[in-house]
């Protein structure tokens, strides 16, 4: 016969107790592993750990569970144990609500001591300061390209990458009632202003487009104006009690953002190679016919392919450029060490911003 409701919810209760007495176990050993991480200095946040005890167990996987609700899991279990080691604290770009906010819960979990900011040159600043062990910060969009300020932050700044994350971006249309009515105002990030620029080029041709700090900074501003409206997320929505006037109203269906996490080398030396690894770089080279294509001849000749090329001017008022480059591979491979020392000799400027796995 088959179990009922009730017994199989005693069932259920019964495994949860021992799920709990197991999971404390683990977090009292994790606790145990922040005190000798206090002691030797090292690391509390280790990547490359985390993601290596997600792959044993999808490996050992024999039982319901998908693979990816292993990994959410697990995410989350060594999340937990992490911030009893040590709380750390990430800076992104606020209010709550925001896709920085989102990516920053993709990579750490959610047991994180948040630093929502201002702006991307405080997020640096928190992470470089050190009111913050690390920073999350948009690079490019698959609609509208680069995110210039943070390409420019990264030139100078002393913190380096160590991961990426790839978030599916859906923005919406929010505001006080569920209709597109009235609207006059639209206020948005720039950023999200241009990726939906067709749809509000159809719907409300007339209603003005304002460019505000951040998607959710729109949200909680619409929130005070029934005329007004906000392009931003579910969670900026419900965050400040806004109905979805429209859904997903960006231009493309696939609209991506990659996200960056970068830290000080001493909160977290570079990963080691996983095997699938982005090297980013950011070079110049001098002012003369053919520097580009030699610049990148090491590349072929070494194998090593290049995912990503993008310029930027150095602002000398010479039309010179710092050219910022992804190359697949982690230089501990010697086709990529020698490709990147042959390169480097061609460059008037060489800085590695940093070696990481790419995200799933
Ligand atoms: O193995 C470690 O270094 C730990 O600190 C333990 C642990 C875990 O919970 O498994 C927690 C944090 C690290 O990011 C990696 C793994």
């Amino acid at each position: 016969m088959a179990r009922t409701l009730p017994e199989l919810r005693v069932l259920i209760d019964a495994v949860d107790q021992e799920l709990l007495t197991l999971l404390s176990r683990r977090a009292a050993l994790a606790n145990e592993v922040g005190e000798v991480k206090k002691l030797d200095g090292s690391a509390v946040f280790r990547p490359d750990r985390e993601a290596q005890v997600i792959a044993n167990l999808q490996q050992a996987n024999q039982g319901a569970l998908k693979s990816e609700s292993v990994a959410v899991i697990w995410r989350e279990i060594m999340s937990a144990c992490r911030a009893l080691e040590a709380p750390q604290r990430v800076a992104y770009l606020g209010p709550k609500g925001t896709f920085s906010e989102e990516a920053a819960l993709r990579f750490f979990g959610s047991s994180i001591t948040h630093v929502p900011c201002a702006n991307f040159d405080e997020v640096f600043h928190a992470a470089t300061a050190g009111s913050a062990e690390f920073g999350v910060i948009p690079v490019e969009n698959s609609t509208e390209g680069v995110v210039t300020r943070s390409l420019d932050l990264l030139l100078n700044s002393p913190l380096h990458i160590v991961g990426e994350i790839s978030l599916l971006v859906r923005h919406h249309l929010l505001r006080s009632t569920a209709s597109l009515e009235g609207i006059e105002v639209v206020l948005a990030h720039p950023q999200a202003l241009a990726q939906c620029q067709q749809w509000l080029t159809t719907h409300l041709p007339h209603a003005e487009r304002r460019a505000v700090s951040s998607n959710a900074e729109g949200a909680r501003l619409a929130a005070s104006n029934p005329a007004w409206a906000g392009i931003a997320s579910e969670r900026a929505g419900s965050e400040f009690g806004l109905h979805i006037a429209s859904h997903a109203i960006q231009d493309e269906a696939f609209n991506r953002t990659r996200f960056v996490v970068v830290c000080l080398p001493s909160v977290l030396p570079a990963p080691e190679a996983s095997g699938k690894d982005c090297t980013s770089l950011v070079v110049s080279v001098p002012n003369k016919p053919g520097a580009v294509h030699d610049m990148l001849v090491p590349l072929k000749l070494h194998g090593v392919s290049m995912t990503r090329f993008e310029s930027r001017p150095a602002r000398s008022g010479q039309w010179e450029y710092y050219f910022y480059i992804d190359l697949q591979g982690h230089p501990s491979q010697p086709h990529v060490a020698a490709a990147l020392k042959d390169l480097s000799s061609l460059c008037a400027f060489y800085k590695v911003l940093g070696t990481y796995p790419l995200a799933d």
